[in-house]
């Protein structure tokens, strides 16, 4: 089966990827499976920048077709916060009940109409002597009063879809996969696929 490297370690978005893509009957490896991979400096300001930073540096290190993600959560209310620094807003450790939390804290007395957020998704498409390839998608909802279900992973449990009538945690994988900022943005790699596909291995 034809591999893809997915430069995350984030163990929730390499599941997501692995569910996008079998569809496509493809093997998806992400840096956990490679222990000993150094780590990329989260150094933009902007999803976009990240993603290509975390993408260039693993197509340099591993030598072949790489993918990145970098994604947020943008609140209006929170002038767009914690956007880019979605995974470390409440410390280094990236804590997703602390994050949630920070965030619920900060928005205590805002009324649901006024809880807009979109989840932002970059991907960066890298390979060695290239040209990098950025796309991006978002995805809209509102910031919950308190975390409900238990599926996904990061900030799902307090982001409301309204066409779902429900939160992305309470979505199924396959429902969350059919609306997420992360599935549009895949399918903006389509046309690509087959150069991605057929990287040196
Ligand atoms: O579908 C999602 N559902 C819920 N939360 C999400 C989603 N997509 C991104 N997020 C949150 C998680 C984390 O707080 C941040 C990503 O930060 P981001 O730097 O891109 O990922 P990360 O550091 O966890 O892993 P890595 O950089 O190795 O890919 O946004
Ligand atoms: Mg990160």
């Amino acid at each position: 089966m034809k591999q893809v490297i997915i430069a995350t370690k984030n163990a929730g978005k390499a599941r997501e990827f692995q569910e996008l893509l079998t569809k496509k009957g493809v093997e998806v490896k992400s840096l956990l499976d490679f222990p000993n991979c150094p780590d990329v400096e989260e150094t933009g300001n902007t999803f976009a920048e990240n993603a290509i930073l975390k993408a260039e540096a693993m197509a340099h290190y591993f030598q072949t077709i790489v993918i990145a993600d970098d994604s947020g959560l943008a609140i209006d209310a929170l002038h767009g916060r914690p956007g880019v620094y979605s995974a470390r807003y409440a410390g280094e450790e990236k804590d997703d009940q602390k994050n949630i939390a920070k965030v619920l804290e900060e928005l205590k007395g805002v009324p649901f109409e006024k809880r807009t957020a979109r989840f932002h998704c970059a991907l960066a498409v890298a390979a060695p002597g290239r040209r990098t390839t950025v796309v991006e998608a978002t995805c809209e909802g509102y910031i919950t009063e308190a975390p409900k279900g238990e599926n996904g992973f990061g900030y799902d449990p307090i982001f409301f879809v309204p066409q779902k009538g429900k939160t992305m945690a309470e979505l199924s994988k396959e429902e969350k996969n059919q609306i997420s900022h992360r599935a549009k943005a895949l399918a903006k790699l389509e046309k690509q696929w087959d150069e991605i596909m057929n990287g040196k291995e």
